[in-house]
């Protein structure tokens, strides 16, 4: 029931006010598009694309493990939505504006743009549990590709939506179990390449700060280019579930033609990408849903 007029009458400019929203958001700190798009990734995979990660409270998914002290953006959502209510109260979804904002933060970051179908409505209910049971860095292959299947996306999703880790960066605390004694073997993972793993070992040394962050691709930190496919053929992917999508036994079978086509294609990758993020952005909420007025609490 998505469609690309929906708004056509009720707010005609809206793509144009949450682009200007997002222009200025990424002008005050440009990392800000890789956290909107991660945003956008996990609350299609928690209740379908229904604003359910922006709610507050002590249920909220915000406090499950893969978003505490880590999801980031939500002051700029709030931001948008009150620059889009300003303009037509009560009528955009938070969920469709978070869908814009991260198709705008790939374009802007110098990826691939495409037109989003919108209607979506904003859910009623968080839910903590599905997403502590996000896609996990921790897990093998077989696990993520599970987890994409379950919401009905694919080994292709996959690996072109993994490519979203061209930008951004991560906390020593998710990639640092690489470093030093992987599965308990007492030595580093022998996929990570030995350049960057005695410069990651610096920047994230046996009880030094968890917080502290690296670029998921560091030949193009903030752009959205095909360089993280690069990476992964040279050992340089940052996260163990970046590099198994090449380097796995499992990746034989499944991902690492893909990760090779990509890195030799950005045109491919952005296609392949394009096309998956239409996809991720379509997981429907079951559920019945509202425009909420304020992004953070369901209406009263
Ligand atoms: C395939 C399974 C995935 C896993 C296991 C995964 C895991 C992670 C982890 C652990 C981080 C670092 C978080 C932190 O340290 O605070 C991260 C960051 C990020 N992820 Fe993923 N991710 C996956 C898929 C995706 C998808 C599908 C997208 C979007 C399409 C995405 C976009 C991002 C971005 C842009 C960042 C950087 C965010 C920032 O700098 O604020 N990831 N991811
Ligand atoms: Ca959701």
């Amino acid at each position: 029931q998505l469609s690309f007029d929906i708004y056509a009458k009720s707010c005609p400019n809206l793509v144009q006010i949450v682009r200007r929203q997002v222009i200025i958001a990424l002008k005050a700190e440009i990392r800000m598009a890789a956290s909107l798009i991660r945003l956008h990734f996990h609350d299609c995979f928690v209740n379908g694309c229904d604003a359910s990660v922006l709610l507050d409270g002590a249920d909220s998914e915000k406090l499950a493990i893969p978003n505490i002290n880590s999801a980031r953006g939500f002051e700029v959502i709030d931001t948008i939505k009150d620059a889009v209510e300003n303009a037509c109260p009560g009528v955009v979804s938070c969920a469709d504006i978070l869908t814009l904002a991260a198709r705008d933060s790939v374009f802007l970051s110098g990826g691939p743009q495409w037109r989003v179908a919108l209607g979506r409505k904003d859910g009623l209910v968080a839910n903590q549990n599905s997403a502590n049971n996000l896609p996990s860095p921790f897990e093998p292959l077989d696990a993520i590709i599970a987890k994409f299947v379950a919401v009905n996306l694919n080994i292709t999703d996959v690996v072109a939506l993994s490519g979203a880790h061209t930008f951004g960066q991560a906390k020593c605390a998710v990639f640092s179990n690489r470093l030093f004694n992987f599965t308990g073997a007492g030595t580093p993972d022998a996929t990570l390449e030995t350049s960057l793993l005695s410069n990651l070992q610096t920047v994230c040394p046996l009880g030094g700060n968890s917080n502290t962050t690296a670029p998921l691709d560091r030949n193009s930190t903030d752009a959205f280019d095909n360089n993280y496919f690069k990476n992964l053929l040279e050992g340089k992917g940052l996260l163990s579930s970046d590099q198994i999508l090449f380097s796995s036994d499992l990746a034989v079978n499944t991902t690492k033609r893909l990760v090779e086509a990509y890195s030799r294609s950005q045109n491919l990758f952005f296609r392949d990408f394009t096309c998956s993020m239409i996809r991720m952005g379509n997981i429907a909420n079951g559920a019945s849903g509202e425009v909420r007025k304020n992004c953070r609490v369901i209406n009263n």
